[in-house]
């Protein structure tokens, strides 16, 4: 099966958690480090969530800097690389900043299970994908969006769709941007919640590069083969 190279790029506390038990956005890392995902979002042909992270944050997933909008505009690009949601009910608000804020395209990845009346509302602004039955067949999607000319897609979580993505096999690399602050709750999301792997299935890693970055730590990881995917 043909999919894009897909990288995950997230911010955790120094324990592991990418939000605090309510499920709120905190500001683990500093200007350096949105400086940094501002360039790998500009980068990329897509950005994609779960829709977690769009009822919780409401993130617009746009490029920031006026410079690398310029950037991807010259080369022929839409200002801003598709935004991608894992949405299996069609629950993304309409109101949604992604669709309020930054040009370029939207893409709704849903399941055949999702309500018709939901789904016509997001036809208005976003290209549907059905991939799967009850929940999106993550693999199925993967591969659609490969033929639809994405080649480079930025993950930016959450925990639920980061196992996802890796339980699947989908996963290059992951970039982790580690802070200096304990949040601590064991409802609070972590890197990657899901269904956990038994060992013998566990994911291996190799590291790339680790980084002092401001407060923190930035590591890149390559994800290795896994025989059980
Ligand atoms: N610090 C950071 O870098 C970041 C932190 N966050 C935080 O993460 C939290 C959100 O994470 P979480 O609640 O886990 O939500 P996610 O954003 O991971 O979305 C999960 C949802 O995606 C949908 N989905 C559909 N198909 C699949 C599939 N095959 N595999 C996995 N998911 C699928 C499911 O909903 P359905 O069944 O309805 O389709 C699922 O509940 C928020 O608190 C947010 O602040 C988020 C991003 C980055
Ligand atoms: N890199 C990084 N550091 C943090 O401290 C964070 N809290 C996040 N969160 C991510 O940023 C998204 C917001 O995107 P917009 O500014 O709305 O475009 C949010 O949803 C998380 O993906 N990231």
């Amino acid at each position: 099966m043909e999919r894009p190279f897909t990288f995950i790029n997230s911010a955790m506390s120094a324990d592991g958690k990418i939000s605090t038990k309510e499920r709120k956005q905190v500001r683990i890392s500093g200007q350096i480090d949105f400086n940094r995902m501002d360039k790998l979002r500009a980068g990329s042909d897509a950005v994609m969530v779960g829709i977690g992270t769009v009822l919780a944050d409401d993130p617009s997933l746009t490029v920031k800097s006026a410079e690398l909008k310029e950037e991807r505009i010259a080369a022929g690009k839409d200002e801003n690389p598709a935004r991608v949601v894992v949405d299996s009910k069609a629950r993304t608000p309409v109101d949604a900043d992604i669709f309020k804020k930054g040009e370029g395209k939207r893409i709704i990845l849903i399941s055949e299970s999702a309500p018709a009346d939901k789904v016509a509302l997001l036809k208005k602004q976003a290209t549907i994908v059905v991939a799967g039955k009850d929940s999106v067949d993550l693999k199925q999607a993967m591969s659609e969006l490969k033929t639809q000319g994405i080649d480079r897609l930025m993950v930016e979580g959450g925990a639920t769709l980061n196992w996802g993505m890796i339980s699947n096999g989908l996963v290059d690399e992951i970039y982790t941007f580690l802070g200096n602050l304990i949040i601590g709750g064991k409802t609070a999301p972590t890197f990657t919640d899901g269904e956990g792997f038994s060992e013998k299935e566990i994911q291996k890693l190799e590291l790339i590069d680790a980084d002092k970055m401001e407060d923190g730590i930035l590591i890149k990881w390559k994800v290795l083969a896994n025989s059980k995917q």
